[in-house]
C-alpha cells in the first residue's frame, strides 16, 4: 500500500502488545498510548524542513538545524487526546487544534460536535492524531474539515488501522500519508477492529 507506513520497530511492537491486552488497566493504557504516539510521530516527521543555523558550543562554532515549519496537532476527540501530550513535549511550539467527532453506533458515520480552528490556517503541517482508523469515516471527515480550512500538508498518525479504513482514506485523500503501529485483519459487524484493542476512548478514560 503506497503512502501507508507501518512501523517495524521492536519498541513499537512491544508497546502495542501491552495496549492490546485486555488486562492493561486505564492508567497503563494511557501511558502506553502516550509513548507510542511519540514513537510514531518521530517516524512521521522525518521529512520536516530545517534551516541551517550557526551554534556556538563551549568549544567551537558549528552548524546546526532549526525546525522551519509550524506544526499543528489535530487530535480527534476523545481518543486522540491521549496522543497529544507526549507529541507536544517533543515539539513544544506546536499548536493544538481539537476536532470533536463520535461515531453514530448504528450508522458508524462520524458526527461532528466540536471544532476549534481559527479562520485561517496558522500552521504548515497538520498531524491528525487518533489511535483507531476503523471504517475511516472519522479520519476522512477530519481531513475534509482541514482541507476546507486551507491546510495544505496533512499526515495521519494512528496506532491500529483496518484495511477498510486505510482504503477509505486513500480513496478520498490519497495525498495524506498514514503512519501506524499495525494493520489488523478486519472490522467486525459493529465496526470494531479485530483483533484491535477494543474501544480506545473507553480504555483510556475508564468509561464503558
Ligand atoms: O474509522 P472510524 O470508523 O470512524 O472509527 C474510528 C473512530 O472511532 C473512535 O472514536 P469514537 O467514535 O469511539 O469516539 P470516542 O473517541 O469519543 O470514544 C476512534 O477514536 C476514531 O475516532
Ligand atoms: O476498534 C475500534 C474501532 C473504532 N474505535 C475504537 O475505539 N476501536
Ligand atoms: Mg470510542
Amino acid at each position: 500500500m503506497s503512502n501507508v507506513h507501518v512501523s517495524n520497530h521492536p519498541l513499537v511492537a512491544h508497546k502495542l502488545s501491552l495496549l492490546r491486552s485486555v488486562d492493561t488497566e486505564p492508567k497503563k493504557f494511557r501511558e502506553v498510548v502516550r509513548e507510542l504516539a511519540i514513537l510514531l510521530t518521530y517516524e512521521a516527521t522525518q521529512d520536516l524542513a530545517t534551516r541551517q543555523i550557526e551554534v556556538q558550543t563551549p568549544l567551537a562554532k558549528t552548524s546546526g538545524a532549526h525546525l522551519e515549519q509550524k506544526i499543528g496537532l489535530v487530535p480527534i476527540l476523545r481518543a486522540g487526546l491521549g496522543m497529544v501530550e507526549g507529541v507536544w513535549e517533543l515539539m513544544p511550539s506546536s499548536e493544538v487544534w481539537h476536532i470533536g467527532l463520535y461515531r453514530d453506533e448504528r450508522t458508524l458515520r462520524p458526527v461532528e460536535y466540536y471544532n476549534k480552528l481559527p479562520l485561517e490556517p496558522t500552521v504548515s503541517v497538520c498531524l491528525i492524531l487518533d489511535p483507531m482508523l476503523a471504517t475511516g469515516g472519522s479520519a476522512v471527515a477530519t481531513m475534509d474539515v482541514l482541507k476546507r480550512w486551507g491546510a495544505k500538508k496533512i499526515k495521519f498518525v494512528g496506532l491500529i488501522g483496518a484495511p477498510e479504513g486505510i482504503a477509505e482514506v486513500q480513496k478520498h485523500h490519497p495525498d495524506v500519508p498514514i503512519y501506524l503501529a499495525a494493520i489488523d485483519e478486519r472490522l467486525n459487524e459493529n465496526g470494531y477492529i479485530v483483533p484491535g484493542l477494543g474501544d480506545a476512548g473507553d480504555r483510556q478514560f475508564g468509561t464503558a
